[in-house]
Order: C-alpha cells, then structure tokens, then sequence
C-alpha cells in the first residue's frame, strides 16, 4: 500500500459487474456511459439529480445499501465556469463537499470494490510550475476564482488517501484539465469558454451580428480534452491503476484563449469581429497538465481540438438548436 502501483483488475474482463455512474446526465458521465456500453459494460446503475440527492446522505446511504454496486465512477458534483465559480462560492464549496463525502463513504461502507473520484486541474496553485506535475498540489496559494471548489476536490482527493492508507480500499483520483464536447453546458454566463463561445458565435451568426464579446484579455493558455477522451482515461484507469496518489488527465495541447476564441469562431462560421471585455476575470495564467505518469502506463489522447470542436458543434446544432 502507499505509492503508485499499476495492477491489472477485472473492471473490463467482468461484463456483468454492476457499476454506478453518479452524475450521467452530465458532459463526463454521459461520455463515461457511452464508452462503458461500447465496452459491454452494461449492468449500469443510473440516477438522475431527481431521483436521488446525492447531497442528502441518508438517501445515498440507502441508495447504496439497496443497489450494492461494485465499482463507483464519481461524476457528479457542481460544475461551472470562472463567472460561475466566483458567483456562488458556497455552493460550490458545500455541494461538492456534500456529494463526494457522501458517496465516497457510503461507497466503503457498502462494499464497493474500486472508486473513481474525479478533480479538476483547478486543484494547483495559481502559479504552480509548467507543465504541472502531481507534487505541485498544497504548494502554493489557490486562484482566488475558484478556491472554494478546489478546497473541495482537494478534500477529495484526501479522502481517497485517508480510506487507502487506513482501510487499504481501492479509491483513486483523475485531474482532468478542461474539458468539452456533446452534454457540454451551453449556459451563456454560468458554462466554461469553450461551450459558452460556441453559443455567442452560433448566436451572432443566426442574427447576422457584426461583433461577439469575449471576456478578459484573451492571454490566459489553457489545456483542452475532448471528453471521449477523457471516458477513455477513466476506464483506463479502473482497470489499470490503484495507486495512492492522484493522476492528471490531459492532452498536453494548450493555446491562448484568443486561439481558442478564433479556432470556434472557424468551426461556427461567424464572420465578425471579436471584442475583448477585460472587466471580466482572466483566472489563471496557465494552467498546462503534466499528463507523464498517466502516459508512461499507456494512456493515449486521440481527439485533436480542430476535430473535437466540428463534432461539438454538429452536436450542438442538432440537439440544443434544433429543441
Ligand atoms: N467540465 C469540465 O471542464 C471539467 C469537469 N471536471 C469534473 O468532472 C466531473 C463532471 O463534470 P461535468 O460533467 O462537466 O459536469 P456537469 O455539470 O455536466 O454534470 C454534473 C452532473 O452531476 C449531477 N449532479 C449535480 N449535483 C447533483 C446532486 N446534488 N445530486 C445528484 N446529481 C447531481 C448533475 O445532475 P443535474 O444536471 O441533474 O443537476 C449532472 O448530471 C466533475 O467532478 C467536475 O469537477 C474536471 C475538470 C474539467
Ligand atoms: C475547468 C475549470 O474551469 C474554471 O476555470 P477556467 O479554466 O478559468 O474556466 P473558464 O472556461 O470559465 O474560463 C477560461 C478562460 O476563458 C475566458 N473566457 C472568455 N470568454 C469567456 C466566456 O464567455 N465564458 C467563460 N466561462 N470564460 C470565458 C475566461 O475569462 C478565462 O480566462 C474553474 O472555475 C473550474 O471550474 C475548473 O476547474
């Protein structure tokens, strides 16, 4: 017990296991459902955020004593942009804490075999070292945009640690970097970049605008992973890892937010100029994985941003345009 260890299991060999999916109605659970039924992984259990709290631990508590699953892939919790994250820091503080204790817990007392629990690149210092290893976490202060949501997934990740070191159960962390793709949040204030651009520029496009506004300053670099990819790792990981300590989940791609603003407006087709609102917060500077350790045990990520992007908006045409 203690370092990192890469075993094989029988997550991806035992076809019948029962497997709980907490949050698959969202952009990585839903991709995560997607990538376990293409694997013949289909003894699924699924609640929606109706069906079942996952802030109300007695509920949970029975959910589990009910259902019993083996394995638990934790991607439910409050997720949003930087304007959301620095709006609502108690919720993003509280609910987070609510539904990771929660189900981490119940998961260990009801005999779960393996968790997943998954952070956010979000976790690292403001300025934390470039690409960012797994040691730089509590090495420095936290972005004050999203502090209350990293203090969370880093409770997190401690929990998996604190149940390994004493009850030698299997739970392990994945840190993605910033993600997207079908399911993503399209929310013109509350979703991250990458969603919320895609909509302004739809949106002029439809009404012929000459200008969309972007916020900040357009030189913050971030790292962008398809979420196919990221089911991908997940399952990966599952199978393949049971270490103590938490893996980042990267492309090990990064490009400016004026890059990224510019690469969508290609992929929509608007033709207008962009304008910069640099009353809005910036965040972090940069924020690029180092995705080594995963990588080094075989892990590969195989959507581009340019194709990614064209998939994304095919799907948001289809199914959040054309409702
Ligand atoms: N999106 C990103 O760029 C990144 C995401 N992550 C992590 O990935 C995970 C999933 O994020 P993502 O898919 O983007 O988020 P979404 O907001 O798309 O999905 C979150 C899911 O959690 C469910 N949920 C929220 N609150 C509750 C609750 N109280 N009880 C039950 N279900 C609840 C939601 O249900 P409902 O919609 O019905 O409320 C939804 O299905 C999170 O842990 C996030 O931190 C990490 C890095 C980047
Ligand atoms: C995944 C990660 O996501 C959050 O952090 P973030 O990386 O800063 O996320 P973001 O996608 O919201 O912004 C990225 C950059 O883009 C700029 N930007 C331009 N125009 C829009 C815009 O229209 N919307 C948004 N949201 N940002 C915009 C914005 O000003 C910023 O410089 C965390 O809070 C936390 O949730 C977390 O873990």
């Amino acid at each position: 017990m203690g370092g990192p260890t890469h075993d094989s299991s029988d997550f991806l060999t035992d076809k019948s296991a029962k497997i709980f999916v907490a949050g698959h109605r969202g952009l990585v659970g839903s991709a995560i459902v997607r990538k376990l039924q293409s694997l013949g992984l289909t003894n699924l259990v699924l609640r929606s955020h109706s069906e079942l709290d996952l802030t109300r631990q007695s509920d949970v508590d029975s959910f589990f004593a009910a259902e019993k699953p083996q394995y638990v892939i934790l991607a439910a919790a409050k997720v949003g942009g930087i304007h959301a994250n620095n709006t609502y820091p108690a919720d993003f503080i509280a609910i987070n804490l609510q539904i990771q204790t929660n189900v981490i817990d119940s998961s260990f007392r009801h005999g779960v075999k393996k968790l997943l629990f998954l952070g956010s690149s979000c976790i690292y210092p403001k300025l934390a070292p470039q690409p960012i290893p797994e040691n730089a976490l509590l090495t420095g202060p936290l972005e004050p945009t999203n502090e209350w949501y990293a203090i969370a997934k880093i409770s997190g990740i401690k929990m998996c640690q604190a149940y390994r070191i004493q009850y030698n159960w299997d739970a392990i962390s994945g840190m993605p970097t910033n993600l997207y793709g079908p399911n993503d949040n399209f929310h013109p204030e509350n979703s991250h970049v990458l969603p919320a651009l895609m909509r302004r520029f739809h949106e002029a496009k439809v009404n012929k605008a000459k200008e969309v506004v972007v916020w900040g300053t357009g030189s913050p670099l971030r790292e962008f992973l398809h979420v196919d990819d990221l089911a991908d790792a997940v399952v990966f990981l599952m199978d393949k890892y049971s270490g103590l300590e938490h893996l980042n989940v990267g492309s090990g791609k990064e490009v400016t937010i004026k890059e990224l603003a510019e690469l969508v407006k290609e992929a929509v087709g608007f033709e207008g100029e962009l304008v910069w609102d640099t009353s809005k917060p910036d965040g972090t500077p940069r924020k690029l994985m180092d995705s080594s350790k995963l990588l080094g045990l075989g892990w590969v990520p195989k959507i581009s941003l340019k194709d990614g992007l064209v998939d994304t908006y095919k799907w948001y045409v289809e199914n959040v345009v054309k409702q």
